[in-house]
């Protein structure tokens, strides 16, 4: 017969053992009510430069995917297009923390952040094991826009905004169980590129999915009383208070396009929009199925 205790050292294994299924039970509730919703996710060129945050929330994304959620990666690259133009000994100007980009930065930024940052993010995702395909000018393009005029008047050269998405694309790529993965560059109706802000990139691709969340990942656990301080975050902001942040300057730089952004995110058929640190291992997930979440988020 055989004895029904375990070993000493099997008994601490099975009980690991155990606790993961816990875990994994736990989780069907969370997974079911996302099942099939679409999650668009902005990551900044803040947590694509570090490598280990990277690759632990590629690996979010990809188990997302893996339980049936559609996650849609939408990216920018201000860092790296940073280091490119410093090789050529440009220095980067931004006004209301958008680039201003003349015609040799707006090759940089399709070399760059259109090519390299997005064939990048695409291969990483294949190499953890997930289905990725790029979308971009380079690939099959699905953001389209004109050039962004600025109510103050100054003028950002070929810097753009979306004013259409191709869905059909995105939508066919989650119908076939693969992470589209679309950098922050659009196409003009006479095919001139256009430099987008990130943030509101990803903006418009949530408006056009009516996607159920948009998560922006960055390099700072959410919004700030004072930017340099973490303890000062503030966890639930509402649209008049998000804006007299930004008059008063505790909102500032690139804080500014990303509040902007979900601030015309509400109200639009996007479901939560919430702003979280990448570089907290797990912070997607935590952030879908915690219901405190854990960074800022903001409502109308
Ligand atoms: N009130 C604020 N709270 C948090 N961060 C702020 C605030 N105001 C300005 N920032 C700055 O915004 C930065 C995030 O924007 P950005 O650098 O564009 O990130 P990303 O590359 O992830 O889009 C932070 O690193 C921080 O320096
Ligand atoms: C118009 C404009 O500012 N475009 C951005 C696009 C990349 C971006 O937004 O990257 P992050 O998300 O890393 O900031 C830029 O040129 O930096």
């Amino acid at each position: 017969m055989h004895s029904l205790t375990f070993p000493r050292f099997g008994v601490s294994r099975v009980q690991e053992a155990i606790a993961k299924a816990d875990t994994l039970i736990e989780a069907m509730g969370w997974i079911r009510k996302f099942r099939g919703k679409t999650t668009v996710i902005k990551l900044g060129g803040s947590v694509l430069d570090d490598e280990n945050a990277l690759m632990h929330i590629l690996l979010d994304v990809i188990f997302m995917e893996t339980v049936g959620m559609k996650p849609v990666v939408v990216h920018g690259g201000g860092k790296a297009i940073n280091r490119a133009l410093a090789e050529s000994n440009v220095e980067p100007k931004f006004i209301h923390g958008r680039r201003y980009t003349d015609d040799s930065t707006l090759e940089v930024v399709r070399r760059v952040l259109a090519g390299e940052v997005n064939q990048f993010l695409t291969d990483e995702i294949e190499r953890l094991g997930g289905r990725a395909m790029n979308l971009s000018v380079h690939s099959t393009n699905v953001l389209f826009g004109e050039q962004l005029k600025l109510d103050s008047g100054e003028d950002l050269g070929h810097v753009g905004r979306v004013t259409e998405v191709d869905r059909s694309v995105i939508e066919g790529l989650l119908y076939t169980d693969q992470v589209p993965v679309i950098p922050s560059f659009c196409e003009g109706k006479d095919g001139r590129g256009y430099n987008v802000n990130a943030d509101t990139a990803a903006m418009a691709v949530a408006q056009a999915l009516g996607a159920e969340k948009l998560v922006f990942l960055s390099d700072v656990n959410g919004v700030r009383m004072d930017k340099d301080d973490p303890d000062t975050i503030i966890h639930s902001l509402s649209e008049t208070e998000a804006r007299a942040l930004i008059d008063s300057g505790h909102i500032a730089s690139g804080m500014i396009p990303k509040v902007e952004a979900c601030l015309e995110t509400l109200g639009r058929g996007v479901g939560k929009v919430h702003i979280v640190d990448g570089r907290l291992r797990h912070s997607l997930l935590l952030e879908i199925y915690t219901s405190e979440g854990v960074g800022t988020e903001i409502y109308k």
